[in-house]
């Protein structure tokens, strides 16, 4: 949907990304992580013409994206930014609704499409629809900030570092937000982070990106077990990628059957990643996980050695 043939960009005669090409594809999560001043953000707004390349091609749904009017191009982009760019004279409701108003939509259909979101993003209508930016915790703007991005249904979400500024628990309950949007709609996205676990975490597809260069890119599970260089291995963090690699995998991919358990095994949702497993089992000092469904049933069970990897008749 996206291609980025060898294109190059400079700032005042210095060249920040001498020969990127890349592709991203149609319904699939694309992250790009990278150091500060890696390029990352001049990548995505050289997608929407907030910057302009200054060499080869960029292409969308096939067209060079300098054949669209930049406003038409805007429109089919959905732009979500950390500081998330609200308004603060306008309320939660006028602020999604800035590309359907532009677009000239009838106020009714505006009307269902703003409380349509605020309902996806757990934010009630009735209560948040009228207040403003300032009223709100940083979380909740953030979310406002991706409802506007999605208001007008746009054919591709680009996000640059849109949960930067959260709390950790309130980050990752965007993450997780994002990933259900994505599996409900089917977006593509294009995601700018620094951060290696939300990278991992959200990541369909992975873009390292170093001084305007592409160190590797692959699925979270291929670039972590077959790190391209030194270089990769030290950004995917050398000491983690072990614990790195167990946050990919769910518990209901290596869990057997439901069995006999020893009274003192802890319960685990069948939702949960083995990571969260291991985390469970040293704070709970236990050898055994129950793995239940979202209903509280068990589905199945788990010893500490499957979680390693390293299931042996002893623990069977
Ligand atoms: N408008 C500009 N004028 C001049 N130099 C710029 C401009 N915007 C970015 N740069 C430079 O281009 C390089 C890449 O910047 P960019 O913002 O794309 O990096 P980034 O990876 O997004 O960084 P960060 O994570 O800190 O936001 C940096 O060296 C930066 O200083």
């Amino acid at each position: 949907m996206i291609e980025f043939e060898h294109v190059v960009k400079r700032y005042s005669g210095r060249t920040v990304i001498p020969d990127l090409s890349l592709r991203l594809e149609q319904g699939r999560i694309t992250v790009v992580i990278g150091a500060s001043g890696s390029g990352k953000s001049t990548l995505l707004k050289m997608v929407n013409r907030l910057e302009e390349r200054d060499g080869g091609e960029i292409r969308f749904q096939g067209r060079d994206i300098r054949s669209f009017g930049v406003e038409d191009l805007r429109r089919r982009m959905g732009y979500a930014i950390q500081s998330n760019g609200l308004f603060p004279h306008w309320t939660v409701a006028r602020n999604i609704a800035t590309v359907p108003r532009l677009l000239g939509w009838p106020p009714e259909r505006i009307r269902a499409r703003v409380d349509e979101l605020l309902e996806m993003l757990d934010l009630p209508p009735a209560q948040y629809r009228s207040r403003h930016p300032h009223q709100l915790s940083g979380g909740q703007q953030q979310r406002v900030g991706v409802a506007r991005a999605m208001a007008a249904d746009p054919e591709i979400l680009l996000m640059d570092e849109p949960f930067g500024a959260l709390d950790p628990v309130t980050r990752a309950s965007l993450q997780h937000e994002v990933r259900r949007l994505h599996q409900r709609l089917g977006k593509t996205i294009l995601l700018i982070t620094h951060d290696i676990d939300e990278a991992l975490f959200l990541a369909d597809h992975l873009i390292l990106l170093d001084q305007g260069r592409i160190l590797q890119q692959g699925s979270p599970q291929d670039i972590l077990s077959q790190p391209a260089s030194d270089a990769v291995r030290d950004f995917l963090g050398r000491d983690d990628l072990g614990l790195r690699h167990l946050a990919l995998r769910p518990v209901s991919a290596v869990m057997r059957p439901v069995g006999d358990l020893p009274p003192d095994s802890v319960d685990i949702a069948d939702s949960a990643t083995l990571r969260q497993a291991l985390s469970l089992l040293l704070a709970s000092r236990c050898e055994w996980l129950r793995v239940c469904d979202a209903a509280g049933q068990a589905v199945g069970q788990l010893h500490a050695l499957d979680v390693l990897g390293l299931r042996t008749d002893h623990a069977a």
